[in-house]
């Protein structure tokens, strides 16, 4: 049987987590601590997903080296692998932790040159992977080589199949992958204010400029994440502000990709727009508590419902 959930990352990494005291910038900076994480935003989706005990294959770009430790990590996660090898090596993002802050500066290479044969190639494998599928999830960066229309096309493959997509970009990646109507995105506040090109102070601002996408781009549901301000989650009709519990931020990768993985877990499990909201919240609010790019599972998440503070709005 294939797999409930497709998940693409058209730009993997190999996520290089590394601990220092305090950053001193254009001065010597000593490692306490190395990690190394598959990464990418589908494939830390799948990741959490497999956690969640749902079935995901990660389908992804990939090659050299570093693709076959990423085909590693995850056949040893039991995600099924779909990679599209390409010319090259994937690339390794660096994410420093500094210690004194405890916040997480990240560097991300451009990724592997990709051709139009790769991107054809991908295509099809996604348009065979979709079969059978419940929902695809779309996340990251496009790499070099490809247009910034591409997800607009996987995202028509996926609407010939009934298959809804969740779709995670930022930049012209986004506003063209939204002109194809996804059934819902998980932008940050950066990232939505980087698209409606004004900033989004208030919570009733970034409700109305959610609704604008909803009610003109045929978007179903809009997830903000707001870093440790916590998130909003908005529909048509509902909008739920959730605040996360305290916690100590450790690396805050993979955060945002855990309430994607948290949103498609409640949209299978037919859960209300109240309850998604609480769940993606203490999902991406655990995966900020841990290390590098591991992300949490359902059962921490389940222990912590009930500390996210949710409202209406
Ligand atoms: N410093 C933090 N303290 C508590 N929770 C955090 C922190 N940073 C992130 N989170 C949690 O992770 C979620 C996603 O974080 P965010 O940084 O907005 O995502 P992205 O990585 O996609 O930009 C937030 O909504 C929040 O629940
Ligand atoms: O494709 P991009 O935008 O460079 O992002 C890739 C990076 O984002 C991550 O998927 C983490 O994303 P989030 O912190 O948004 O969950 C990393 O694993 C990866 O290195």
């Amino acid at each position: 049987m294939n797999p409930a959930v497709v998940t693409v990352t058209m730009n993997p990494a190999v996520d290089k987590t590394v601990h220092v005291d305090k950053i001193e910038l254009a001065g010597l900076n000593r490692i306490k601590e190395v990690r190394i994480d598959a990464g990418g935003k589908g494939i830390n989706v799948a990741k959490v997903l497999a956690g969640f005990g749902v079935s995901a294959a990660a389908l992804a770009v990939a090659g050299g080296y570093q693709s076959r430790l990423l085909r590693d990590k995850l056949e040893q996660a039991g995600i099924a692998c779909g990679f599209e090898e390409a010319q090259g090596e994937t690339r390794v993002n660096l994410k420093v932790v500094d210690e004194s802050t405890r916040q997480t500066t990240e560097f991300n290479e451009r990724g592997i040159q990709v051709d139009e044969g790769v991107l054809e190639r991908f295509t099809a494998r996604f348009a065979a992977a979709l079969e059978g599928a419940r929902y695809a999830v779309i996340g990251g960066s496009l790499p070099p080589g490809a247009s910034a229309g591409y997800y607009r096309t996987l995202i028509e493959e996926a609407h010939k199949r009934n298959v809804p997509v969740i779709l995670d970009a930022d930049g012209p990646a986004f506003a063209e992958g939204v002109e194809a109507k996804p059934f819902a995105i998980k932008p940050n506040l950066h990232e939505l204010e980087l698209y409606f090109g004004r900033q989004l102070k208030e919570d009733e601002e970034l409700v109305s400029a959610a609704r604008e996408l909803i009610r003109n781009k045929g978007v179903k549901l809009v997830l903000v994440s707001m870093g440790g301000d916590g998130s909003i989650l908005i529909s048509e009709t509902e909008a739920y502000r959730a605040r996360p519990f305290p916690i100590q931020p450790v690396s805050t990768v993979g955060a945002g990709d855990s309430m994607v993985a948290a949103m498609v877990y409640s949209l299978l499990g037919g859960r209300t727009l109240e309850e998604m909201a609480r769940i993606t919240s203490a999902a991406g609010t655990i995966t900020a508590s841990k290390p590098g790019t591991q992300v949490c599972t359902i059962d921490e998440v389940e222990a912590k419902l009930d500390q996210v503070s949710l409202f209406s709005i």
